[in-house]
């Protein structure tokens, strides 16, 4: 397959670069571990594949399981954040950090050094102070996220998956200790088991690569729906919130991913990761075998591989 260079083609021909990412993929689909800490995750096939690409225009390209509802995880972190920030604002930052956390996303030791304060809000500290933010905003925090995702994706069908969200709960032991650590600091107010049970069942709502793809482009579209235009967040957040995934969005695995891709991102360990070309397009790639970081090992090549074929990074 040969892509026309991008400055002689102008818009990259989206279509042919998912052909040809398939093609890249296929022979290591399956390489990696599906999360198994989670009993419910552990269960998934290890070898599907989807990835969808959706423009400010509205025009879809996707390809493989591209429609297939998958578990988002992780990547509820970025709603949450983008939800307590249209609540909270920037007083939020008082709380949590905005650097990279150069370790697991569900490392315990960093709080204790750092006084209770997480480095980022896309690690399970972070995500459950936010998450906290939300218990004292909303009366079923995961519901509020959930409809506020039905509106980004245009989908009013979509779920939270109980059996997920219970089964998390069941071994959420090391997000307890966090979440107890940072309450000894005083900078967790709601009680512990509301805010796991918030933060399990954010977890567990489940979105396909379409669906995850059309909530992206709010941050493509400078905080814009894409779709109605509603302005849902200003553009220096936007702005800060790419900054943020860029440096932070893949675990400590950002800084490879921000070389080798150049997109803003956030992964999930059920296997999926979002991104953006801002002004252009979101993006979301499934495949749930995952690398030693957390991240979709053929998600992340699959992205390499659309920024390579397509010469689009934010670079
Ligand atoms: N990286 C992730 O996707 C982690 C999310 C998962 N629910 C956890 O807290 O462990």
């Amino acid at each position: 397959m040969t892509l026309a260079p991008p400055e002689a083609a102008g818009p990259a021909d989206y279509a042919a670069a998912l052909d040809a990412i398939l093609a890249q993929v296929t022979p290591i689909l399956g390489q990696g571990r599906v999360a198994d800490y989670i009993p419910e995750l552990a269960r998934v096939r290890p070898d599907q594949f989807g990835m969808a690409i959706v423009g400010l225009d509205g025009q879809v390209f996707e390809i493989g399981a591209a429609r297939q509802p998958f578990s988002i995880q992780s990547i509820s972190k970025l709603f949450a954040l983008i939800l307590a920030l249209t609540a909270e604002g920037d007083a939020l930052w008082t709380r949590v950090g905005r650097e990279p956390s150069g370790s697991a996303f569900n490392s315990l030791v960093q709080l204790e050094y750092e006084h209770g304060k997480p480095r980022n809000p896309f690690i399970n500290a972070g995500a459950l102070v936010i998450t906290d933010i939300l218990c004292q905003r909303f009366a079923v925090p995961a519901n509020a996220v959930l409809e506020f995702l039905r509106k980004l994706s245009a989908n009013p069908g979509l779920n939270l998956d109980r059996h997920m969200a219970l089964s998390e709960l069941g071994c959420s032991d090391r997000n307890a200790a966090m979440a107890h650590l940072m309450k000894s600091f005083g900078n967790l107010h709601s009680p512990v088991p509301a805010v796991l049970d918030a933060y399990c069942g954010q977890c567990a709502i489940e979105m396909s690569c379409v669906d995850l793809a059309r909530a992206m482009t709010l941050l493509a579209n400078h905080g814009c729906v894409a779709a109605t235009g509603e302005r849902v967040l200003g553009v220096s957040p936007t702005k800060r919130l790419n900054a943020l995934m860029l440096t932070c969005g893949t675990y400590d695995a950002a800084g490879d991913f921000a070389f080798r891709v150049g997109l803003p991102a956030k992964s999930g360990v059920g296997g999926g990761i979002v991104a953006l070309i801002p002004g252009e397009c979101g993006i979301c790639v499934w495949s749930p075998a995952l690398e030693v970081s957390g991240n979709s090992l053929a998600g992340s090549l699959a992205l390499e591989a659309l920024t390579s074929l397509t010469q689009k990074s934010i670079f």
